[in-house]
């Protein structure tokens, strides 16, 4: 398999090569050249697999060439193992939990940070530990977080040999259990640093920091957001998971998908392009609502970054939107590149009418602000005595609005334990009842290490190089 880049002048790599990435040189997001594409037969003969068995057939094709099977199945079966000794929590990794009749949430909280992240994230550092010990090689990463990413990455590479993680979270701007699950992680290859700023302004240096890595002096920056291209691979398997459950590949199946970055959702789009029957996607972000307003209108417009109780989605320029234009522009990167350039000079792009129509066939959105999030909480809470975290209330809000048929399945995508987020539950009135599980339950007095510095790049990047060796000046 090899990737190409979404901006179409960076050089062609494999799947080692695109986990090692991050950015494209040119500045785009690395693809598939050509995406796999399974018939109907093949995906109903995947039913009743185990949750790794399944991962393997999904990702099988993306890897080819760079991981041979028995040690990618290896990988797989250690990433997805259940139980007290294993990674998930839940016998069957990603559970779905009826809310009411034919709506189901997927539950993806069941890994060790209690997000839908550990599901890449735990692979990804399986992935790098395999391949660096092969090269003998030592990087860098760097991650930009609103709260979830962050701690899924430091759980998933801590234990690597070859690796400095330095994750970068906005100052105050992600809640107390989410931050002290990161800087109470310690280890002289882990490094948390607090941006007084918001995650826009993060996640723009990490994104600066692969366009000029001279500040590295060598050392290979790689990334752990969902510009990673295995980020993404990860996260197609649960599509077929819950699908494969619901009667799939032989009805359609629907997904609301709460959204910030556009990975998850981006995630589900190749699905269905690999033959998986989706019938609708729904975009649901909060208040901070780019992506819905350009589902809605056509507009994808730079606003101000509010706070809120869904504080992971506070995101205002969503990286995988790229890899949606890509195809949206018949895969022409010069194209891409250019709706890039106008929106880095303007703050704004829009796409011909035509494309925008082809996207709304699959996509719909809504934009939930913070009382209808309680609210929903609360609703679900009433009527099945669910306690949903404020990402997940949000991907319920928009799919009882935004959906299509009652006949097909909907399932939203569960992102988050709702201990993750007590403000919000509380302020839905129903706080009392969550306690934090077993191997977090003393998460609020562990110590905790993290540097606080200015939003400012060079700041940034000569922290990173006076620290990047295990703690040491690189
Ligand atoms: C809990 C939670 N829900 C939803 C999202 C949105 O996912 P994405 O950024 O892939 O759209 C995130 C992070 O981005 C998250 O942490
Ligand atoms: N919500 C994310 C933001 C980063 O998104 P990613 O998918 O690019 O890693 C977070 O919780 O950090």
């Amino acid at each position: 398999m090899r990737y190409i880049s979404t901006r179409g002048q960076a050089p062609a790599l494999n799947f080692e090569e695109v986990l090692l990435a991050g950015l494209a040189s040119d500045g785009g997001l690395y693809v598939p050249e050509t995406l796999p594409r399974f018939t109907l037969e093949e995906i109903a003969s995947w039913s009743g697999l185990p949750y790794h068995e399944l991962a393997f057939r999904v990702m099988r094709p993306f890897v080819t060439g760079s991981i041979p099977d028995a040690d990618f199945k290896k990988i797989l079966e250690e990433t997805y193992a259940v139980g007290l000794d294993g990674v998930f929590a839940h016998g069957a990794v990603a559970p779905l939990q009826q809310l009411d009749s034919n709506e189901w949430v997927l539950e993806l909280f069941h890994g060790p940070t209690l997000a839908f992240k550990d599901f890449a994230l735990q692979l990804l550092g399986r992935l790098l530990d395999y391949v660096l010990a092969k090269r003998s090689q030592r990087v860098v990463i760097m991650g930009a977080t609103s709260g979830d990413t962050g701690s899924a990455a430091i759980e998933g590479c801590r234990r690597c040999e070859n690796v400095d993680i330095f994750i970068l979270h906005p100052h105050q701007r992600v809640s107390e259990v989410q931050r002290r699950q990161m800087t109470s992680t310690l280890g002289d290859n882990i490094h948390n640093i607090a941006i007084e700023g918001n995650f826009d302004d993060c996640q723009e240096m990490v994104k600066a920091s692969f366009a000029n890595q001279s500040f590295l002096k060598g050392t290979p920056l790689v990334a752990v957001n969902s510009i990673n291209w295995a980020r993404i691979m990860a996260q197609i398997v649960y599509y077929f998971h819950a699908a494969l459950q619901l009667g799939a590949p032989h009805r359609s199946i629907a997904f609301s998908v709460p959204t910030g970055n556009f990975g998850d959702i981006f995630a589900g789009y190749l699905a269905r392009n690999m033959g998986l029957p989706i019938n609708q996607l729904i975009v649901a972000t909060n208040r901070n609502d780019i992506l819905h307003r350009f589902m809605s209108g056509n507009r994808y417009e730079k606003d101000t970054l509010h706070p809120s109780l869904s504080p992971s989605m506070d995101i205002m320029v969503s990286s995988n939107f790229e890899r949606l234009l890509f195809d949206l522009h018949g895969r022409n990167g010069v194209a891409v590149a250019a709706l890039m350039d106008t929106f880095k000079a303007t703050g704004k792009l829009s796409v011909e009418d035509e494309r925008w129509t082809e996207a709304r066939k699959l996509f719909d959105s809504l934009a939930v602000d913070d009382e209808q999030t309680c609210q929903t909480i609360v609703d679900v809470f009433k009527a099945c005595a669910q306690v949903l975290d404020p990402h997940t209330a949000i991907g319920v809000r928009a799919a009882r609005e935004c959906r299509r048929s009652l006949d097909v399945p909907m399932v939203i995508l569960g992102t988050a334990h709702p201990v993750k987020f007590p403000e919000a539950v509380e302020k839905a009135g129903i706080g009392k009842a969550l306690g934090l599980p077993l191997h977090l339950a003393d998460l609020l007095q562990r110590p905790e290490r993290c540097t606080v510095l200015a939003n400012d790049l060079k700041v940034v990047q000569s922290f990173v190089s006076q620290h990047g060796n295990r703690g040491k000046p690189l």
